[in-house]
């Protein structure tokens, strides 16, 4: 018996000590555990009770000048991790780029090299990563999260500091703004409409188009630009004699005569975004352009293109409506059976009153421009044109010799304005042009401002008033941008070419 005992009884003190060893495996590791999440709470608790933490989605405006802000940082451009993109895929995608180009940066990016267009490769650091960024006496803890909403993915920025109150996060939003916009300056921000999903879609940022480059009769873009510069400083005014703060423009007249090329120029000039806005698009419904007009901004243009392909193709002819015409009721009766149809086709259930319920109802934005375009004027319900939506009608025709002559004035350089710009050294003022033009991919020869003026008023006497649009005359110019002269000499050949491609046109048209 005692040499069982014997023999077993290192194996029992064996078992003991494993089971003892296990038992203080757990008890330390539990208190390793314990710890841990303590430590982790207690830095939670520390966290929320000395740090203001702020979030950014970007669909909000604020995001963007923070990512353009961070863009900036070179902390922010030292990430390990990166998203690479060569698509801009949302609005701060201007200013995007952290740690540089692909490309070599000394030959500028986004430039056409020998008629291609250099691609740039914008480094964001990648989602989840929290960077510390010292910023005017402050660690600040930020970091970008990605999260799953209705359309796809939508990222945050979460912001935080210590610190007694949020002047510092006030600070840096303003900072972040001021620099945004100042960068900013030179472009126009498109927001098209998602008919999907009820949204604004940021679609690009334009570089502005000055007023100059758009060429109609005397005193027409002044009387616009006055216009709308006067409505956005009235406010006031509007509210005291209790006036819906809105203002709405109607561009009509032919294809390609500069009304879609104002409305940028404009946006541009008044540092205003553009929301543009197709009525006839499929699943467009009263409640979907309620929502989307809920959702404009107060200060911005709001644009309606083409209204009357909404009326031909898309929008429902609601009896009961303000709206009803009276007049004209056998084209839009026409119309609206056309219409009644197609809204079977591409799902628009849009109605008249539907329409001018959102331009005035109690969703529309205050303080924003209405512009509406449109090629047939005679289309458009009465309603919907009448002043208090439609308050100032410009129309649009095809070119005059005045206009001619200017759109070929802003086509061909002029020497002396470019002596102008660099000083009075004619040495400066050649290498100036030189550069200009080995920049540009076609070499322009600069003439005089006498031969310019003799050259552009040749072109007009050749162009019949009122016949061919400012869209066509560029078309010919654009074709010969390096021949000012011999584009003079064979502007009445071509007049010619053109009436006889449009009678052949006109005439293929009327037998079909
Ligand atoms: N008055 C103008 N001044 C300068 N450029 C013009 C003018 N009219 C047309 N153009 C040029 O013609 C092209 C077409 O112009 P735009 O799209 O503004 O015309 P539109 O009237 O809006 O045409 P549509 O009714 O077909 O939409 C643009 O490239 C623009 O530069």
């Amino acid at each position: 018996m005692d040499a069982i005992k014997g023999l077993l009884s290192p194996l029992t003190s064996a078992s003991s000590n494993a089971i003892s060893d296990t038992v203080k495996l757990v008890v330390i590791g539990g208190t390793v555990e314990t710890a841990r999440r303590m430590t982790v709470s207690a830095w939670n608790g520390f966290v929320d009770s000395f740090f203001l933490t702020a979030h950014f989605s970007q669909e909000d405006y604020p995001y963007d000048w923070l990512m353009h802000w961070l863009s900036k940082q070179p902390a922010w451009g030292r990430s390990r991790e990166f998203d690479i993109t060569t698509r801009s895929l949302s609005r701060h995608g201007l200013t995007q780029s952290t740690s540089g180009d692909l490309e070599d940066e000394e030959e500028g990016t986004d430039q056409p090299l020998d008629g291609r267009r250099k691609r740039k490769a914008d480094f964001a650091p990648d989602a989840n990563t929290t960077h510390t960024i010292y910023y005017r006496g402050h660690w600040l803890r930020i970091t970008r999260t990605r999260r799953t909403i209705d359309w796809g993915t939508c990222s945050e920025l979460k912001i935080s500091v210590v610190a007694r109150n949020n002047d510092i996060l006030k600070k840096l939003v303003l900072e972040a703004k001021r620099e945004y916009e100042k960068d900013a300056e030179h472009r126009v921000h498109i927001f098209m409409a998602d008919t999907s999903y009820g949204c604004w879609r940021w679609n690009g940022a334009r570089h502005k188009r000055p007023m100059s480059s758009i060429v109609l009769e005397p005193g027409v873009k002044d009387m616009i630009l006055a216009d709308c510069k006067d409505f956005l400083c009235s406010e006031d005014w509007y509210a005291e004699r209790g006036i819906p703060f809105r203002r709405g423009y109607l561009l009509h007249g032919v294809p390609g005569s500069g009304k879609t090329s104002l409305i940028h120029s404009l946006a541009g000039e008044l540092g205003l975004d553009i929301y543009v806005v197709s009525l006839s698009s499929k699943g467009m419904s009263d409640n979907m352009l309620s929502t989307l007009m809920g959702n404009v901004p107060s200060r911005c243009i709001l644009l309606l293109e083409d209204l009357d392909a909404a009326f031909t193709r898309g929008i429902s002819r609601d009896e009961k409506s303000t709206g009803t015409p009276t007049g004209s009721s056998s084209s839009s009766s026409s119309s609206s059976s056309k219409s009644k149809d197609s809204d079977s086709d591409d799902g628009s259930t849009l109605s008249l009153s539907g329409l001018l319920n959102s331009l005035d109802g109690v969703a529309a934005a205050e303080g924003r421009l209405l512009f509406a375009t449109t090629n047939h004027i005679e289309r458009l319900d009465p309603a919907l044109s009448r002043p208090g939506r439609m308050d100032v009608w410009v129309n649009f025709k095809h070119a005059t010799k005045w206009q001619a002559e200017g759109i070929f004035k802003c086509f061909f350089p002029v020497k002396n304005s470019e002596a102008a710009s660099s000083g009075s050294d004619p040495e400066n003022a050649e290498k100036l042009a030189m550069s200009k033009r080995k920049r540009s991919t076609h070499v322009v020869p600069l003439l005089s401002e006498e031969e310019i003026s003799e050259l552009s008023k040749r072109f007009a006497d050749a162009i019949p008033e009122n016949e061919l649009s400012v869209a066509a005359l560029q078309g010919y110019l654009l074709k010969n941008k390096t021949r000012p002269r011999e584009c003079v000499d064979e502007v009445a050949a071509w007049v010619i070419s053109e009436r006889e491609m449009r009678a052949k046109l006109k005439k293929e048209k009327e037998e079909v």
